[in-house]
């Protein structure tokens, strides 16, 4: 993972808006995914935590914040990739730059504000 996360995602037709284009909430929808994951394995590298040997991830992130830039069409029928890069952790405060490209096209941009380590949240009871 490094200093950056990446996945990849093939939609099916159904998650079709306008024709030939992958709707825009779900854009939106894998681009929270991605940042709530990447923000959860940059606290886990910051604590030292080693991912490759840990059945599950000790850290959970949940989303405080998403902005989404919508700046192509996302084409449907091409795997799409999400790049998730870290832009500072403050304590349980962890701030994901993303990208999700289909191809060579940068279809939309993100920024993801996520909050983790949340002792009795109603999500972790
Ligand atoms: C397959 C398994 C996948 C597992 C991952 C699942 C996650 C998937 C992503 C999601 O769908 S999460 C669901 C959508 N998100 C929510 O429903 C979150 C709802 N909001 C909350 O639960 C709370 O508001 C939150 C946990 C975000 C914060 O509440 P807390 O009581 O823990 O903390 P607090 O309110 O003290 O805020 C902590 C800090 O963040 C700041 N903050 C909170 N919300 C903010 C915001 N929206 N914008 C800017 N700053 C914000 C807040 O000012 C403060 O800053 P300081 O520490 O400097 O004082």
């Amino acid at each position: 993972m490094g200093d950056e996360t990446v996945a990849h995602f093939l939609l099916g037709e159904k998650f079709t808006a306008l024709s030939g284009s992958v709707y825009g909430g779900l854009v939106a929808s894998l681009l929270d995914c991605h940042g709530t994951g990447s923000a959860a394995a940059f606290a886990c590298v910051a604590e030292n935590i080693d991912l490759e040997n840990t059945e599950i991830i000790p850290v959970r992130c949940v989303t405080a914040s998403l902005k989404i830039d919508f700046k192509a069409p996302t084409t449907m029928g091409t795997e799409l990739e999400l790049i998730g890069k870290l832009r500072s952790i403050e304590g349980r405060k962890i701030w994901v730059d993303m990208t999700l490209s289909a191809g060579d096209i940068l279809c939309a941009t993100g920024e993801i504000f996520s909050v983790h380590h949340i002792p009795h949240h109603p999500f972790f009871l």
